[in-house]
């Protein structure tokens, strides 16, 4: 039985349970917000999707003690309009610092044992207070961070070359925000290298259009959902099949003494190993300028 608990039942939360729900990832799903009757909403819609699913789901909402014996948490909390009006995710900072210590207080009084993955902007700094406030070990506390850059990036390049995105590896380091930078030296396609494919203008331009579709989407719809919510699926399915997946999570990074997104291997434990990149002297000082914008914002809330 694998147990799931999604907080926060807006457009990313309720985006990520239909994902659960419809692809038989959860057997048990748990829905939480502050606000019931939208939460309650979104349960009775799931709940009449379930004669016509592949899987069934036991569906329940509102009930805080659930958490008890859930296997994962995804947390997508938080007020999106903040982060889209301005064109900052740190314009939730004040929002969702206090919404962290709330709900990570909440999962700590239910004895929560499992593996949390969280999404609430901003990521990184959210992700490090959940996992202060729960007190539980950090491999087992990790942010989406910059999976979901990654993949934008993923996708400029691919359609650059023509190729389907996932022909793409590589990553985006750093803050899932404005300090977040492609690092080139880790990007291949089909075997062969950024540096063989692309001049730096070239790179340049890619860089400002995977950064710059966030808030297109934004805009346009006023959140974002999809692409999220398919990456905390994909990172909660790595959990559970135990996959030793390789991939860019907000994880701790020890070295730089903060969570950030960085490449590590997700199991069933959460993130069971952060290996060192080694990184050309730019991209290391891009990450460590990134890493210090974390690690001041936290250092303000003290
Ligand atoms: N990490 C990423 O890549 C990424 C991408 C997109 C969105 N996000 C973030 O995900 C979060 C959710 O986005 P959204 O579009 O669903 O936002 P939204 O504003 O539509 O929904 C947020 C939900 O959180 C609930 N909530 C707020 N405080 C709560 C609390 N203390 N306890 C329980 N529920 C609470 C609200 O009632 C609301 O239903 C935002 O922080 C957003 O910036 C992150």
């Amino acid at each position: 039985m694998r147990k799931v608990a999604v907080i926060g039942m807006g457009h990313v939360g309720a985006t990520a349970a239909f994902i659960l729900f419809t692809h038989g990832v959860a057997d048990e799903l748990v829905l939480l917000d502050k606000n019931e009757t939208k939460c309650r909403a979104e349960w009775g819609d799931l709940r009449d999707t379930l004669g016509r699913n592949d899987f069934y789901v036991n569906v329940k909402w509102g009930d805080w003690k659930e958490l008890a014996d859930a296997d994962l948490i995804i947390t997508a909390f938080g007020d999106v309009a903040a982060s889209i009006t301005t064109g900052d995710r740190f314009a939730e900072f004040p929002i969702n610092t206090k919404n962290a210590v709330e709900v990570g207080q909440k999962i700590k009084d239910s004895g929560f044992k499992g593996v949390i993955i969280n999404i609430s902007n901003p990521c990184d700094v959210v992700t490090s207070i959940l996992q202060k406030v729960t007190g539980l070990p950090k491999s087992q506390v990790f942010g989406t961070g910059t999976f979901l850059d990654t993949s934008r990036m993923q996708r400029v390049v691919g359609e650059k070359l023509g190729q389907d995105p996932r022909n793409v590896s590589g990553f985006n380091l750093g803050e899932h925000g404005s300090s977040q930078f492609t690092a080139w030296s880790t990007v291949w396609v089909n075997n062969r290298p950024a540096k063989d494919l692309f001049n730096e203008a070239e790179k340049e331009e890619m860089d400002r259009l995977s950064k710059d579709n966030a808030f297109m989407v934004g805009k346009g719809k006023g959140y974002t959902c999809y692409a999220v919510a398919t990456c905390a699926v994909r990172l909660a399915r790595a959990v559970f099949s135990d996959a030793k997946f390789y991939g860019p999570t907000s994880c701790y990074v020890e070295s730089l003494g903060t969570y950030i997104g960085y490449p590590s291997i997700v199991g069933k434990h959460g993130v069971e190993e952060v290996p060192v990149l080694d990184l050309p002297a730019d991209e290391q000082a891009k990450l460590e300028a990134s890493a210090k914008k974390l690690k001041d914002s936290l250092a303000s809330l003290e």
